[in-house]
């Protein structure tokens, strides 16, 4: 018995057309838009079917999978399995697919047929599919789903009239079962579905093949992960590598400057400003610039060339392990550059405890003004030399240093998940982006503008916090046989922190960088250098490179203590700011500052002890 063809639904992959086809075919006005998940409710309106008959017609949200896992897809499910209250279940389904995209789309594809409802493909977008190269057999696609497939390009309104001739024709198929399987699960529906795609595909442009080769290498389970590290150890590598012959001549002018203006002006308070305030404190951060400028290239080329969303794709199942989506990944990544956009782009996630955790981990990544910090502590401390064939040491410890500040973030998203901000993790699904070659006129402007936000921080909040610790360092001034720090007024505060410091291996010079590096990170490294040259006695060592007076002065377990507290300690206080504003109130950055500061103390103890006792 077949009864007629009342009600259909259109259903597909977000972003297929449907809503388009919906208007094409019912003369409505449905919004579509280049992005999945435009249309979120069910639309109904009236087509007409070749015979005249009239048909309601449902336009749905898009949808990956039955097993629904937003609102929006709950609805589809909810229409199609006609378990929605008050509605007939449809008769018959449209079902969309990009033909551009058919590997993907034949996944939830398979899942639909296999309900065993009548089905009628439109093969969409086959119009951009001819202008890519993309030759498809639709008849062998029909043969391999058992069910009729008509190419469309709803929104040139082509290939309707045979959409209405199938679907007239789909009543007499009411009770034919499915030729694809119902028992499959999604990783044997994939690689069904990859094998159908081939087999429907004909021929394509060398251009497609290589990207999506490219794609079958770049976002495998197993390669993807190890080509992402490997990526970043170069990366990193790269920093010191390729930045050390820049770094040494920015150095050495910074130097030559300093002996020029000690030669030419007669000893005074302004002359011991400039070369120790300006050109020891902020001319120690400046020389960072070519460190700051490769890790912003290495970033800029993985954002142009479409890489970086598959990185995010990959980070997806880390993120979900540690309970975050990978909505998460877009504002942690930010954070490298800084946390206070970081921390800004967390609007963009839905779920507030999701959100909350974001905000509290985006500090644990290590921001660009931190850099400066480790660079001169491992240019000190580690020697420039290679290890296990070809692998610089500095770039590895580099490397190390960013790993332990995700890892943490990790650990604590892990903790933060099942306490405070107790919560699930959600489903993310990305469209990813076509690959495409890098415009230099891009990366240079990315690189200028990074280049230029460095600068500026030096020029006006490292430059204003190093002159007020120089003056707090230089007076009271220093009786004969005083040492100039210690009756300063900048010494003594530091002298009383130094006691909380102690255990964990640092000395008052170290502590008196803690206070002032809360302003910016970099001032870490000026206030060290113009504590050392306001302590020098005489004018060489004044104008000595900071390196040199660190590796003389401290051990090597004092040095990674320090490394480690700036892993993890918190960050700047705009960031703090951020994070009140954010939040809405002072208790989640309290709670931040608190948990940071507490797991700085801890690591950079733990380093210190460790180091001591394995005699370093
Ligand atoms: N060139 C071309 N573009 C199309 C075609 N069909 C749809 N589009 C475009 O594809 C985009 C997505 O179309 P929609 O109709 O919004 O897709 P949808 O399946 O309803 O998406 P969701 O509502 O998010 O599930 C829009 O920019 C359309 O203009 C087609 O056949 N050819
Ligand atoms: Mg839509």
């Amino acid at each position: 018995m077949t009864r007629p063809i009342q009600t259909v639904a259109l259903v597909g992959n977000p972003n297929s057309g449907k809503s388009a086809l919906f208007n094409a075919l019912t003369g409505a006005r449905q919004k579509i838009a280049n992005y999945p998940g435009v249309t979120v409710e069910r639309k109904s309106g009236r087509m007409l079917l070749p015979d005249g008959e009239p048909v309601e017609l449902i336009d749905l949200p898009g949808s990956y999978s039955l097993d629904p896992s937003s609102p929006d897809e709950e609805v589809t499910r909810a229409v199609i399995t006609g378990q929605q209250d008050g509605q007939r279940q449809p008769d018959a389904l449209i079902l969309v697919l990009d033909a551009n995209n058919l590997e993907q789309h034949l996944v939830f594809a398979q899942e639909i047929i296999a309900l065993g409802m009548p089905v009628v493909v439109a093969l969409n977008m086959v119009d951009l599919a001819k202008r890519d190269g993309l030759v498809l057999d639709p008849g062998a696609l029909g043969n391999a789903l058992g069910v009729p497939v008509v190419e469309t390009v709803a929104v040139r309104r082509r290939g309707l009239s045979e959409l209405g001739d199938v679907l007239g024709q789909a009543a007499d198929r009411q009770n034919t079962a499915p030729i694809i399987s119902d028992n499959l699960d999604m990783s044997e529906r994939r690689i069904s579905a990859r094998a159908m795609a081939r087999a429907a595909i004909l021929s394509e442009t060398r251009q497609r093949r290589l990207h999506r080769g490219l794609d079958s290498v770049l976002l495998n389970p197993w390669a993807g992960p190890v080509i992402l590290l490997g990526l970043l150890f170069v990366m990193f590598q790269a920093v010191f590598a390729w930045a050390t012959p820049f770094a040494d001549a920015l150095d050495g002018a910074v130097v030559a400057l300093s002996g020029w203006v000690t030669a030419t002006f007669p000893e005074n308070l302004l002359r011991d400003a400039v070369t120790e305030g300006l050109l020891a404190g902020v001319g120690s951060v400046v020389v960072f610039l070519p460190q700051i400028v490769i890790l912003f290239l290495f970033i800029l080329l993985m954002e142009a060339s479409g890489y970086m969303a598959r990185a995010a794709f990959l980070m997806d199942r880390m993120m979900a392990f540690v309970g975050l989506s990978g909505r998460s990944f877009i504002p942690l990544l930010s954070s490298f550059a800084c946390a206070i956009p970081g921390i800004m782009a967390t609007r963009s996630i839905s779920d507030p405890k999701d959100r909350l955790t974001t905000i509290l981990i985006a500090p644990l990544m290590t921001c660009s003004a931190r850099l400066p910090v480790y660079a001169v502590i491992i240019a000190a401390f580690i020697p420039a030399r290679t290890v296990g064939g070809g692998i610089g040491l500095q770039g590895l410890v580099l490397f190390a240093l960013y790993l332990a500040g995700i890892i943490g973030a990790m650990l604590v998203a892990l903790v933060l998940r099942r306490s405070v901000a107790k919560g699930g993790a959600s489903g993310f699904i990305m469209e990813l982006p076509r690959y495409q070659w890098p415009r230099l006129g891009d990366i240079l402007l990315g690189l200028w503008q990074r280049a230029w936000i460095f600068l500026r921080r030096a020029g006006t909040i490292i430059f204003s916090v190093t002159v007020v610790l120089w003056l707090l360092l230089s007076f009271p001034q220093a009786g004969p046989g005083e040492d100039q720090v210690d009756v300063s007024i900048a010494g003594r505060i530091a002298s009383g922190l130094a006691v909380v410091v102690e255990p964990i291996g640092f000395n008052r010079d170290m502590a008196l960088a803690l206070i002032p590096a809360m302003a910016a990170r970099e001032v870490a490294v000026s206030s060290l250098a113009t504590t050392y040259a306001v302590a020098s006695d005489d004018e060489d060592e004044t104008a000595e490179a900071l390196g040199d007076r660190l590796a003389r002065d401290w051990t090597l377990p004092m040095a990674l203590s320090f490394l480690a507290w700036f892993v993890f300690a918190p960050q700047c206080l705009s960031t703090i700011a951020v994070a009140r504003r954010e939040t809405n109130g002072w208790k989640w950055p309290a709670f931040m500052l608190a948990y940071l500061f507490a797991l700085a103390y801890l690591a950079a103890g733990a380093t210190y002890w460790i180091a001591v006792s394995a005699g370093l």
